[in-house]
């Protein structure tokens, strides 16, 4: 549980302290990494590598289990385009500059992602030819949450669009609900007119052959993404937000919450992955979602410093089981924490001074809001356990 040390709720006041300025939110090496840390990663079910070769279809099992009927989101894209670094930086914590010694991927790379909701991340091989007869797309695509394309947009892409516009033409046919997710990917090394200029393009090509296709109206998406900011988070976000049931139930919550406790903006993140799953409906900025992101890490690190069993220390009364916490930095905005779940905390940025000082009214309310959401977005299966036990 991602902040299971914290045995009583944390109030820091950071008066001076300068926002977090990591370059990337995982700069560790394995071997330095913290318990808490080890302990949030071992939720993640390791990669099962299926023996996937164009003639072995058999790996490609259907999924005949209720528990292995998960929304599929699938990684595509050419060699080199970056796909497998994703997966390892958003899913697996891998720090970016390591992904540089990442190997070609040869197999299919299945991962079972356990977390607030269940799902697979499958990465494919750039040189699988899965349009080829011997795929059986139903297996592929089947129980698709939806399909990131990841372009390299260092490298000429003409040819990644080219298959791209191929694969979606093929799903559309069949599966015209799956959402196709365009990741315009390494854009960090590029200048922001180049950006711009390489975005448009890729747009274009895409939409001009899906109108003249007859699919004027497709669901494809479009983000600017690397993995040495916040950026492939924020798509990763984004993609993950359409799978979840009645996410504007959600946001709606999040926002009467954020109105009631004057917060200027509210995330529902993900612990383990720091997507975030849902917030209230003003419009998101990557400051505050840097911000917050990176006091998920304060919050696990000092959990895993200070909340060994200590032999002479003993709790004053009742202890609340989830983590809690503020800190208020230089300009005076309060960012707030909240743990909701095995998996999921609420982070709050507060810059209203009359805010700050109702924090019983926070308290309340954020507990008010806990409540809601495990009633209403418990795993089923877990239930079921919590009746049979
Ligand atoms: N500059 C930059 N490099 C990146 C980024 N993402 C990945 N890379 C680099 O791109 C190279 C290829 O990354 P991989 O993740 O192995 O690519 P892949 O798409 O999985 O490749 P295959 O397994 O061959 O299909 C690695 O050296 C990464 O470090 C990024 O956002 N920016």
């Amino acid at each position: 549980m991602a902040f299971r040390h914290i045995r009583r709720s944390l109030s820091i006041e950071l008066i001076k302290k300068n926002r977090m300025s990591k370059p990337y939110p995982y700069t560790r090496s394995d071997s330095s990494r913290s318990e808490a840390q080890l302990s949030l990663e071992n939720i993640l079910q390791g990669a099962t590598p299926g023996a996937v070769s164009a003639h072995s279809r058999a790996i490609l099992e259907p999924s005949v289990k209720p528990r292995d009927a998960k929304p599929r989101l699938l990684l595509m894209g050419l060699r080199r385009s970056g796909k497998s670094s994703i997966a390892s930086v958003v899913f697996h914590k891998m720090p970016p500059n390591e992904t540089l010694f990442l190997e070609s991927t040869t197999r299919i790379q299945k991962d079972s992602i356990h977390s607030f909701m269940d799902f697979q991340v499958w990465d494919f091989p750039g040189q699988l030819e899965y349009l080829e007869p011997s795929f059986d797309l139903e297996d592929i695509f089947g129980s698709l949450g939806a399909l990131v394309w990841v372009i390299d947009a260092q490298d000429d892409y003409l040819d990644s669009v080219a298959r791209l516009n191929r694969t979606i033409l093929t799903v559309q046919q069949y599966y015209p609900g799956i959402n196709i997710e365009v990741f315009i990917h390494k854009v960090d090394a590029l200048s922001e007119e180049y950006r711009q200029d390489a975005y448009q393009d890729i747009v274009q090509r895409i939409t001009d052959e899906l109108n003249d296709c007859g699919y004027e109206n497709a669901p494809v998406h479009f983000y600017l993404t690397s993995i040495y900011d916040y950026s492939v988070f924020e798509a990763f976000s984004k993609v993950i937000q359409k799978l979840i049931p009645n996410l504007s139930t959600l946001e709606n919550l999040i926002t009467t919450l954020g109105n009631n406790c004057g917060f200027e903006k509210t995330y529902l993140f993900d612990v383990l992955s720091k997507i975030y799953i849902a917030s209230d409906t003003r419009p998101v900025d990557m400051a505050s979602y840097e911000m917050c992101s990176d006091y998920i890490d304060v919050i696990v690190d000092i959990s895993e410093l200070y909340s060994w069993d200590h032999p002479l220390r003993k709790a004053k009364g009742e202890q609340m089981q989830e983590a809690e916490s503020h800190v208020v930095l230089h300009d005076d905005t309060m960012l707030h924490l909240m743990e909701m779940n095995k998996y999921l905390c609420l982070v709050s940025v507060i810059r209203n001074p009359e805010a700050r000082e109702k924090k019983g009214l926070i308290d309340m309310n954020c507990r008010t809001f806990q409540e809601a959401l495990n009633d209403v977005f418990s795993r089923s299966w877990e239930r079921e356990e919590d009746q049979t036990t």
